[in-house]
């Protein structure tokens, strides 16, 4: 534990109007504070919870009247003293009482993230729990929230700190050897030592193999809605969201920007993103629109291709071109017109060739014809690609990299002959898997994993 650190305070709970805010301080100072904003001379009872006027100790002035606790470190979320200030959430009490705090001596306010930090370097929990926090405090669905219980409550640290364990056994009997050779070590050491590291090595690429869903899901998966100008785009977005999050009218070119949207499907996080109608055009800020919409496409885990009814059969090229696999087929503005003729799929091929089959929707944005189905598909199509069962997946760009890396040492390991080289990748692979849970030094990574939190997190 890290001794006579500052003592830190924020207000935990959300900003704005509440019926009920928290301050949230911890570090050495805690305890003092309260004693003096309680105008008491003895600590209250470590983990129960007082309620009583909290005054400025320098003024006297009744700031609220409070809810206190005291966690004594370091059985408290950071190890250290913390203290919590359960207070009436209007802004001017928060503001009283904040500027109160900053008053007091040897108290400043917190950094984004640094609770939690304190909790790592104390020991409370490792990097991976950390970051489940950060995510679950971010979650916006049922799905992104149980990904990140889960990875809080240690599965994924687990699982990391599990082949990590593997990893140092192994390791220890490859340099057993080295450093005796003579010595009677078990016959035929190797093939059981490169039995283990071929196995870890295995489940770490098994585990990497797994389509991003947990970073997707982390992140949303990305529709997007391409199609000519006027063809009903924002029409179809301010449908699917509910709202005029899009302007709509008769004029070809309304939309320049793209304009998102966030969705929950199932329980499953969407981003759906309206698009520059796709055509060539003299206009400067349109064509900047367009070939953000193209870029914006072609990095979407499903595209939307919206088409005029009265354009039908007929694909603009420029939405042709980015038609794939991953593509339904709308035909827009049917409410006026019969749509039994509209075939129920659409056959032709990408741009790389390959055959495709893709599902064609009649809709109208306007009336809501055919959004059921359509929500039906959209649906089953997030869930193929965000659902799992099993163990959590991989949930961060930083912990893939690492695993990557990890695995090309053992990949390299297992090649060599030669024990001394064969000690020194899996020593790399151990380090590598240190990094993601923070087992190893990794003091660097700090300040870029803890700033991505809120403040009095
Ligand atoms: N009021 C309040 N609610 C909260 C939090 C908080 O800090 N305050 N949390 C903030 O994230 C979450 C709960 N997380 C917490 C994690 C550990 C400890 C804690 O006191 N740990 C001690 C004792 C453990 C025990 O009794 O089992 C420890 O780890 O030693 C408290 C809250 C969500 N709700
Ligand atoms: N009858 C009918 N009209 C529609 C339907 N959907 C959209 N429209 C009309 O079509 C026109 C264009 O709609 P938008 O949603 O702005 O089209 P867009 O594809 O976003 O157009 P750009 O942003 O210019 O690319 C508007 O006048 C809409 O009212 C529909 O389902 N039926
Ligand atoms: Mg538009």
């Amino acid at each position: 534990m890290i001794a006579s650190r500052e003592t830190i305070f924020a207000l935990s709970s959300g900003a704005g109007r509440a019926g009920v805010a928290v301050i949230r301080l911890s570090g050495p100072r805690s305890g003092a504070v309260l004693c003096a904003l309680l105008g008491r001379d003895t600590m209250p009872k470590p983990r129960h919870a007082i309620y009583a006027p909290i005054r400025d100790p320098k003024s006297h002035e009744r700031l609220d009247d409070a809810v206190a606790i005291y966690f004594q470190g370091p059985a408290s979320f950071t190890g250290e003293d913390v203290v919590e200030l359960h207070v009436h959430g209007g802004r001017a009490v928060i503001e009283g009482v904040l500027d109160c705090l900053s008053r007091q001596d040897g108290l400043r306010v917190a950094d984004p993230g640094e609770y939690t930090r304190r909790a790592f370097e104390n020991g409370k929990m490792d990097l991976t729990s950390a970051e489940g926090i950060a995510d679950l405090i971010d979650a916006e669905t049922a799905a992104q929230r149980r990904q990140a219980v889960r990875q809080m409550a240690g599965e994924l640290g687990t699982l990391y700190e599990g082949w990590r364990a593997r990893l140092m056994k192994a390791l220890a009997h490859i340099e057993a050897d080295i450093d005796f050779p003579d010595e009677d070590l078990p016959d035929g050491i190797v093939p059981v030592v490169h039995g283990d590291l071929r196995a870890v090595n295995d489940e770490v690429k098994r585990h990497l193999t797994d389509n991003r869903r947990g970073e997707r899901l982390r992140e949303g998966f990305q529709i997007v809605i391409l199609g000519a100008p006027n063809a009903g785009k924002s029409s179809l977005l301010n449908r699917l969201a509910q709202r005029d999050a899009a302007i709509v009218s008769e004029i070809a070119g309304t939309t320049r920007d793209m304009i998102e949207v966030h969705l929950d499907l199932g329980g499953f996080p969407v981003t759906m993103v309206d698009t520059a109608g796709l055509r060539e055009s003299g206009d400067v800020i349109e064509s900047e629109g367009v070939r953000r919409a193209t870029e914006r496409a072609e990095n979407a885990d499903l595209r939307l291709v919206v088409i005029d009814r009265s354009d039908w059969p007929n694909i603009d090229p420029e939405a042709a071109r980015l038609i794939d696999d991953k593509t339904l087929i709308l035909i827009n503005k049917v409410d006026a017109t019969d749509s039994s003729a509209i075939p129920a799929s659409w056959q032709g091929t990408s741009v790389d060739g390959r055959v495709l089959e893709l599902p064609v929707l009649p809709i109208s944005a306007m009336t809501g014809q055919g959004m059921e189905s359509l929500l039906q598909l959209l649906e089953t199509r997030v869930k193929e690609g965000l659902d799992f069962a099993g163990p959590v997946p991989l949930t961060r760009l930083r912990h893939r990299r690492a695993l990557e890396s990890a695995s090309d040492h053992l990949d390299r390991g297992l090649q060599t002959d030669i024990a001394e080289l064969a000690a020194e990748d899996v020593r790399l692979a151990v380090r590598e898997i240190g990094k993601i849970t923070g087992r190893v030094d990794v003091e660097d990574l700090l300040d870029i994993i803890f700033g991505d939190f809120c403040i009095g997190k």
